[in-house]
């Protein structure tokens, strides 16, 4: 953002997210994946959060959603619009003010037909209208309406997905790789509707592998690792050889990209790889 007169929508500090397991069927112990991670977003302002996988990114989101699995063990500070976001205020904003697309497509009920799935949280009236123009917008046929998930390819699911975060009033959109697998013309319409959320002053926490097209959108980029913020840079440090960038990490990282030809050191390693 880099723009103090923006307002904090949600700010995220020192949360530490452990579960309590048991190992060799009685012996219980505590492992702890989240350990004092922050960010901060504001109204209209799109947050990418990045870090390969297991650094911890879901669980921010399902943190800040309030469904983490009932054995997990979270503390931390977590407000929104400067109120504390607690479990009851979670739930009550969650699917309305808060929306949120998931990384598994296994959230869609797969009992219901996904026209249907679409249409909840619609004004009741033009909620069939509005699911219609949001299948054409997304590549989809309105005969797709009528099916099950199961009867849909992962590609697709994604799309119905994506549809049914888009809502009237939402101010914060909470977005779980909302694109791996999709075709080039539905991810510019999935990043184009992301802005659009941000253009109507909601904050957005894009959570993805693929940062380059992250930056086509992004303002700041928080970058985790092993369960910790690194960095949140502005989007405009993602540039060059990383000479803005905070972090070393971050720096390789960066460097690593396969359009990034710096550090071929790391990407012989795979690290690139790794963290698309
Ligand atoms: N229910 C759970 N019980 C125990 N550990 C968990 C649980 N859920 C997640 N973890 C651990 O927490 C860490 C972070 O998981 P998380 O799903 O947030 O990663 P991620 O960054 O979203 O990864 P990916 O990019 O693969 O989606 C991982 O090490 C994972 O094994
Ligand atoms: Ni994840």
């Amino acid at each position: 953002m880099g723009d103090a007169q923006k307002n904090v929508l949600l700010k995220v500090e020192d949360l530490s997210i452990g579960f309590s397991q048991y190992v060799k069927g009685t012996q219980k112990r505590i492992i702890r994946p989240i350990a004092n991670m922050h960010v901060e977003i504001g109204e209209g302002e799109i947050v990418a959060v990045v870090g390969a996988s297991g650094s911890g990114k879901s669980l921010l989101a399902h943190a800040v959603l309030g469904i983490l699995p009932g054995n997990a063990i979270c503390s931390g500070t977590i407000l929104y619009r400067g109120e504390a976001l607690t479990e009851e205020r979670k739930k009550r904003l969650r699917g309305s003010e808060i929306s949120f697309i998931p990384q598994s497509v296994n959230y869609l009920d797969p009992l219901m037909r996904v026209g249907r799935q679409v249409q909840i949280g619609l004004d009741r009236k033009t909620a069939k209208k509005k699911q219609k123009e949001l299948f054409a917008q997304y590549g989809l046929q309105e005969r797709d309406g009528r099916l099950f998930p199961f009867e849909l390819s992962g590609g697709m699911l994604r799309r119905v997905l994506f549809a049914t975060s888009v809502r009237e009033g939402v101010k914060l959109v909470i977005a779980d790789e909302p694109t791996p697998g999709i075709h080039p013309q539905a991810l510019s319409e999935i990043l184009r509707q992301l802005k659009q959320f941000a253009i109507d002053g909601a904050g957005v926490m894009l959570i993805t592998h693929d940062i380059v097209s992250a930056l086509e959108i992004a303002d700041r980029v928080a970058v985790l690792r092993d369960g910790t913020t690194v960095e949140i840079s502005d989007a405009a440090a993602f540039n060059g050889s990383g000479e803005l960038l905070q972090s070393e990490y971050t720096r390789r990282l960066w460097r690593a990209l396969p359009q990034n030809d710096f550090d071929l050191e790391w990407k012989e390693r795979g690290v690139g790889e790794a963290w698309l």
